[in-house]
């Protein structure tokens, strides 16, 4: 706020003076003008020395009593040498705003008689850059002061220190060094007659906050919070100094953390031995195995594509041979027969046994060739079926073994019957196991279905031996066994034996009410996390109506088979499949593998039948009805 819009203002409530209604200036006894409405705050004693009929008023400024008239603060003067400056500045604003900031200015202060002090400072020189150093003493200005009395508040030199303050009661005052003696109070920037010790605490007046006690009292602050400057200034300090200790705590952690950064950075990036020299030497080392085994693979198929095309050749070619042979004796019966028909009379008589034993052998050759013949159905095809460890299958379907696993009463069982027959029956407990295989494109999956009761669950190792899926059920209803179902479940994927194999889980019994969602099912058991490191599925489904098996078996049957080229592009990857590692095996055979496959099973059945048959007390026949083990 400038000097001049100081002088037209109330100095108690920084509103600008009217000519008129609440904001007209009036005059008090000691020469301060205070607008109408202030006026109308201050209070009226009655009592007071000095009073008028109307009471007294004193002085905001100077205490200064002044009487009022019977008519109160109605009765006393205007401020006429104002009123007739604010005419004038209202007249010509231009010359007003200029009026303002100069001569006008001190004049208006005059005529509010509001103090030499503002009109001293109006008329001001422009303020002097930063005090020299030096502090003239205060007794003597040839003098330099080298202390300060906190008690006088005066500069001194030592020798005027000593001559001043040598009686009893000034030898007791606090002398410090000039350079520690305290700040000067500022002055109010409303009323610079008093000094602004006060901070006024309201969060509106942070910008403005430093005030005296009249504009507590009176002025724009009555009422807000306050402290003393000094309190106000010691509590600003402390929590400046307690912000600084944690921002350069921070600062410190900043540049431990830049300092860590910088050497990750360095040891990523060391040439030879850094991380991404080693990494990069990893990669190039990983794909290098890799294509020298995908090109040992490549040749064992081809090989093995030779081999298997050889077979089929010579096959071929034995039958072309025997049908060579047989049309070669057929030919010459033929020649024969036909020869003896223009045999004359006698030599035909003569020849009849020989002719027909001729017509008797070709008879009998045919009627040995009709079944073959009409079989015969020559198929040139060469069927081919890539596994996932990228071997090569040719021949008739790809074997592979799952083994369905879970507590008691999840719907194994059930499952199983809907795989096989399409149709939903109550299965009874399973006291051994079931076994079907069922056929499905170019796989034939054979299912082992074994009883969930925890009598059975330690024979459940029995069957973890080349098994390339494990199907686990979960009843998505029993909601108080989902914990037993997880912890199961945990120990399985735990199995050695079962590292290779894949994971598909089996929320069964979705239609029936409260069944528990595959999504729930993923967050309370983290399958994500507690199957990281292989391949698995999780599928909602239900035996009852079939719900979801045709998409469980899909994704079975594509654990064991390689999808064609042109069908991964488009694949739906929303499974969970993990990274497939190549395999270092070579191609099979389909004969190897089918007659691998079938030996094994056998040994294995009869290895499972045996744990069985001493675990189950001589438990009987399998309990499922309609389902036949193979047993
Ligand atoms: N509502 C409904 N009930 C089902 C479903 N699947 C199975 N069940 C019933 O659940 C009960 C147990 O089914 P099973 O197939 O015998 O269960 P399991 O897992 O083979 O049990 P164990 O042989 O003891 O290990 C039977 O009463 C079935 O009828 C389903 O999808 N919905
Ligand atoms: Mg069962």
């Amino acid at each position: 706020m400038s000097e001049s819009s100081m002088a037209v203002e109330c100095r108690l409530c920084n509103e600008g003076f009217d000519m008129q209604g609440d904001l007209l200036p009036r005059l008090l006894a000691c020469g301060h003008s205070v607008c109408h409405r202030c006026l109308r705050q201050l209070p009226v004693l009655q009592h007071h020395d000095g009073g008028g009929p109307g009471g007294c008023l004193l002085c905001p400024f100077d205490r200064q009593p002044t009487p009022l008239p019977e008519a109160g603060v109605w009765g006393l003067k205007k401020n006429f040498a104002l009123l007739e400056q604010l005419e004038r500045l209202a007249v010509s604003s231009d010359s007003a705003v200029g009026a303002s900031g100069g001569g006008d200015a001190n004049s208006a202060s005059a005529a509010s008689g509001s103090g030499a002090s503002s009109s001293t400072a109006a008329a001001s020189p422009p303020p002097q850059p930063p005090s020299p150093p030096s502090v003239p003493c205060d007794e003597n200005d040839s003098h330099t002061a080298e202390l300060h009395c906190l008690v006088c508040s005066s500069n001194l030199c030592p020798d005027c220190a000593r001559t001043t303050h040598s009686s009893r009661t000034l030898s007791q005052h606090s002398l410090v060094p000039v350079g520690q003696r305290p700040a000067r109070i500022p002055r109010c920037r409303y009323h610079p007659m008093h000094a602004a010790e006060l901070v006024c605490l309201e969060e509106a007046c942070w910008r403005n906050s430093l005030m005296c006690y009249i504009c507590k009292d009176y002025g724009r602050h009555v009422g807000h919070r306050h402290a003393l400057l000094e309190s106000e200034l010691e509590s600003v300090r402390s929590g400046l100094s307690a912000s600084l200790s944690s921002v350069r705590a921070f600062a410190a952690d900043l540049n431990e953390a830049a300092r860590r950064l910088r050497a990750c950075a360095e040891e990523i990036d060391r040439s030879e031995t850094g991380t991404r020299a080693v990494a990069e030497r990893q990669v190039e080392e990983y794909f290098e195995v890799l294509a020298k085994r995908v090109q040992q693979q490549r040749q064992a198929a081809r090989t093995a594509l030779q081999a298997h095309v050889q077979q089929r050749l010579s096959c071929v070619n034995t039958q072309l041979e025997q049908l060579a042979d047989l049309l070669n004796g057929v030919t010459s019966a033929t020649e024969q027969l036909s020869g003896a028909l223009a045999l004359p009379d006698l030599e035909l008589l003569a020849a009849k046994p020989e002719l027909a034993a001729a017509a008797l052998t070709v008879a009998k050759q045919q009627a040995d060739c009709a079944d073959t013949l009409a079989r015969l159905a020559p198929d040139a095809s060469v069927p081919l079926t890539f596994t996932r460890d990228h071997r090569l299958h040719i021949g008739p379907k790809l074997e592979m073994r799952a083994v369905l696993l879970g507590l008691d009463g999840a719907g194994k069982t059930s499952i199983l019957f809907r795989l096989k027959q399409n149709e939903f029956v109550s299965a009874v407990p399973t006291i051994g196991f079931n076994v079907e295989t069922i056929e499905c494109d170019n796989v034939k999956l054979t299912y082992w279905d074994v009883g969930g009761s925890p009598k059975l669950r330690p024979l459940w190792r029995h069957y973890y031996l080349n098994t390339q899926c494990l199907v686990f059920v979960i009843d998505s209803c029993d909601s108080a066994r989902l914990e037993e179902a997880f912890n199961e479940l945990t120990k399985l994927l735990q199995e050695p034996e079962l590292k290779e194999a894949s994971f598909l889980i089996l929320a069964n019994k979705q239609s029936s009410p409260g069944a528990i969602t595959i999504e729930a099912l993923m967050e309370r058991f983290q399958l994500v996390k507690l199957c990281s490191t292989r391949s698995w599925h999780i599928q909602s489904c239900d035996a009852m109506t079939g719900q979801g098996l045709p998409e469980a078996v899909d994704w079975l049957s594509h654990q064991l088979v390689a999808a064609c080229p042109a069908a991964e592009e488009t694949a739906d990857y929303s499974s969970h499949d993990g990274a497939v590692a190549p395999s270092a095996d070579v191609v099979d055979s389909a004969a190897d593998r089918a007659a691998e496959a079938s030996a094994d099973g056998q040994q294995q059945q009869q290895q499972q039948e045996d744990a069985i048959d001493s675990s189950n007390n001589g438990g009987g026949p399998l309990a499922s009805p309609g389902l036949e083990s193979d047993a």
